[in-house]
């Protein structure tokens, strides 16, 4: 048999029951797995952890529920994990030193008219519910940050082409990574650009990505705004507790590298400080160790975490399932990789919840975090725009 063509993995990813699409930022790595040989349904880590030291042969994919709380939605976003039957991996080859880079699939438009929003509905109240939070961080010195999030719902003219789902996130975000997963009507897509953990060989690595700002519309601009951000004093600190939290959570799960400032990670529509963290595993540690210790990361919870969680569950309209939660690919040796599902959407026929959250701290204003959740829902918003 040979091996099929991206496009046709596209056509099955349609077709199927159950289905994965998880790719890399660089997108010389991308997974499409198939129908179920084993599932789990609202494993937490202990359970996940168990059912897979039950051996597979094939890679696991899936995601966790962000809390404890469940929604009544689905069965997908209170956390599924699945074995599929096949999974092919696509590869960028190394060719006698030079890096053949895989050509992305393309299919010829057969459509003539793009799919249509219909209906947009926002939560409006979110920046007096954030005023009210800002109001408690002014009060309580002991209490830093907190992540907090909306929801965006639409209606669509038509039910979305998955084909073209897939290949309009291959061509608007070059540097997220990319993760759909498809359980029956129910779908889950992230273009995240942040990496929760992988582990391979021994190797860690993490990454803080907290501290957030738009793209400029031209490069002077943008180098600007880069500028702006790398010297606010918001976002640094919000930047800060995040690294300072997660190398204190690794300490004894990892020998951590020399840890550098932050950088810029750049998506089309936004920019954030980025640090990326290092180290060797210790011994008998493993992927599901390091994901449980870490999440949720001040990046999608807060400090202190249990107040934030509480404040999460007090403030926010719903239960946040996959969304800001750990998604993502355990190898059948426990090595993989879990990333942070934010930038995400879930859908289910024509209706489509939008997720975004921002770090309030009790120096941020209310609109302007409002605004930073708009910028964030973008690329789901662009990606739905411009499908067939
Ligand atoms: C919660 C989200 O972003 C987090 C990740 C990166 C930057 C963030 C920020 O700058 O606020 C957030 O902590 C989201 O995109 O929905």
């Amino acid at each position: 048999m040979n091996f099929p063509n991206e496009l046709v993995l596209q056509e099955q990813f349609a077709a199927a029951k159950v289905a994965v699409y998880f790719a890399n930022p660089a997108k010389t790595t991308r997974y499409y797995g198939f129908e179920v040989k084993k599932e789990i349904f609202e494993g937490d880590f202990q359970a996940v952890q168990q059912w897979r030291a039950e051996g597979h042969t094939n890679p696991i994919f899936g995601g966790f529920k962000f809390d404890n709380q469940k929604t009544a939605l689905s069965k997908l976003m209170n956390g599924y994990f699945f074995e599929p039957q096949t999974v092919y991996e696509l590869v960028t080859k190394q060719v006698y030193g030079i890096k053949q880079k895989l050509p992305l699939a393309k299919s010829t438009p057969t459509y003539k008219q793009k799919n249509q929003i219909i209906q947009q509905r926002d939560e409006t109240t979110w920046p007096n519910r954030i005023n009210r939070v800002i109001d408690s961080l002014l009060t309580q010195a002991d209490k830093q940050k907190v992540v907090l999030g909306r929801q965006r719902l639409l209606q669509l003219a038509t039910e979305i082409n998955l084909v073209s789902l897939i290949q309009q996130l291959q061509e608007q975000q070059p540097n997220s990574y990319h993760f759909v997963l498809k359980y029956y009507d129910e779908v889950f897509v992230s273009a995240t650009p942040e990496r929760l953990v992988a582990v391979k060989d021994g190797q860690v690595a993490t990454a803080a990505v907290a501290g957030s700002i738009k793209r400029g519309t031209t490069p002077l601009e943008d180098t600007k705004l880069q500028t702006a951000l790398l010297n606010d004093h918001k976002n640094l600190q919000e930047h800060t507790y995040v690294v300072a939290t997660i190398v204190k959570k690794l300490a004894h799960l990892a020998k951590l590298d020399t840890i550098s400032q932050p950088g810029i990670l750049k998506t089309p529509q936004i920019q954030h400080l980025y640090t990326p963290i290092t180290g060797n595993l210790k011994a008998t540690k493993t992927l599901l160790d390091v994901a449980q210790r870490l999440h949720p990361t001040p990046a999608l919870g807060g400090i202190p975490v249990e107040w934030a969680l509480v404040i999460i569950k007090e403030t926010e309209t719903f239960a946040r399932g996959l969304f800001a939660s750990p998604i993502g690919m355990i190898m059948p040796n426990g090595d993989g990789e879990l990333v942070i599902g934010i930038r995400s959407m879930y859908v289910v026929a024509k209706t489509v919840r939008l997720f975004a959250g921002a770090g309030i701290l009790a120096e941020s204003q209310a609109q302007s975090e409002y605004q930073e959740t708009a910028l964030k829902m973008e690329p789901m918003m662009s990606l739905l725009e411009n499908l067939a």
